[in-house]
């Protein structure tokens, strides 16, 4: 029927390093000319795991070149996935954090397993960083500003029926029926005509995907200059080390 199955698979904890970035909009972008495909269904490979986000690894420890090239492709990849014109649906089968919550709200569709362990949100302040402002506007146009607001104020990982009630995903269902559930939901979208849903994607957001077209260069900037700071260097230091401690 048209339709891929993206499984993300850089384990243990799929986050998203350079590399994985880069191959996932190559992918992407594979996709998006090959006219045969209608919808993608983006999941996970990592057992309990959709994605732990940004690799902290990637902005920890490197020189600002690095930064820049890094923040380059996060923004690349971001742009890809939201102005796609293919119907989008993510099956969260796992934990999704900061950047892993960013990937399944670029999509058009959320189904997310009922299982309490697994959590989403942006939860960057948590860490001693600030989401973006791109990141910010996607959560505002998807759960609206006051609970983004404060959601990102307090880092809120959001249990799946907690995500439900605000919004975060569009549906949550046994573990074992996420798969099932995403295909029947893409069946229902693939039934409305490409040309009219996607110029009604577009239109809902372009403003957004603009936002940051005219501010690339700066929004890099800001990025290193801010992920280069000792203090937030310091910051995330602590939360990996956190991490760590987790498992001992
Ligand atoms: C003024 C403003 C201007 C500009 C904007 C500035 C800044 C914005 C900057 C950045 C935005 C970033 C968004 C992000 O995505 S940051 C990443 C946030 N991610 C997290 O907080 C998730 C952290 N991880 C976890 O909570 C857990 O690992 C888990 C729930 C995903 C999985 O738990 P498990 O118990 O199954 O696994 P662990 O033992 O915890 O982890 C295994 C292994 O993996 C390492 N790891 C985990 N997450 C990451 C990650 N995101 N990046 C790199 N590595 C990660 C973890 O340390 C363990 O490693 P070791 O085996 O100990 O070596």
């Amino acid at each position: 029927m048209g339709v891929a199955v993206m499984k993300l698979r850089n384990p243990p904890v799929n986050s998203l390093s350079l590399e994985c970035l880069t191959e996932f909009t190559i992918s992407l972008e594979k996709l998006e000319n090959d006219k045969s495909i209608r919808g993608v269904i983006l999941t996970s490979e990592c057992p309990g795991i959709f994605s732990a986000g940004l690799d902290l690894l990637e902005m920890y420890g490197r020189n600002p070149a690095h930064y820049a090239e890094y923040w380059k492709n996060v923004q690349e990849l971001w742009l890809r996935l939201y102005t796609s014109n293919m119907i989008l649906v993510s099956a969260i089968n796992g934990a999704s954090p900061a950047g892993g919550c960013l990937l399944a709200l670029c999509c058009d569709y959320r189904v997310m397993a009922d299982n309490p362990k697994y959590t989403i949100g942006l939860n960057e302040s948590l860490l001693g960083i600030v989401a973006p402002f791109w990141f910010k506007d996607m959560y505002v146009n998807t759960i609206g500003h006051r609970e983004a607001e404060r959601a990102l104020q307090l880092g809120t990982l959001f249990s799946p029926a907690e995500a439900l009630k605000v919004g975060v995903v569009d549906e949550v269902v046994p573990e074992d029926q996420v798969h099932s559930k995403a295909r029947s939901v893409m069946t229902k979208w693939l039934a409305i005509p490409d040309h009219s849903r996607q110029l009604t994607k577009n239109m809902m957001r372009k403003a957004t995907a603009d936002n940051l077209i005219k501010q690339r260069e700066a929004d890099i900037q800001n990025f290193t200059s801010f992920i280069s700071k000792d203090s937030i260097q310091k910051s995330l230091h602590m939360y990996l080390e956190k991490l760590k401690q987790k498992k001992g």
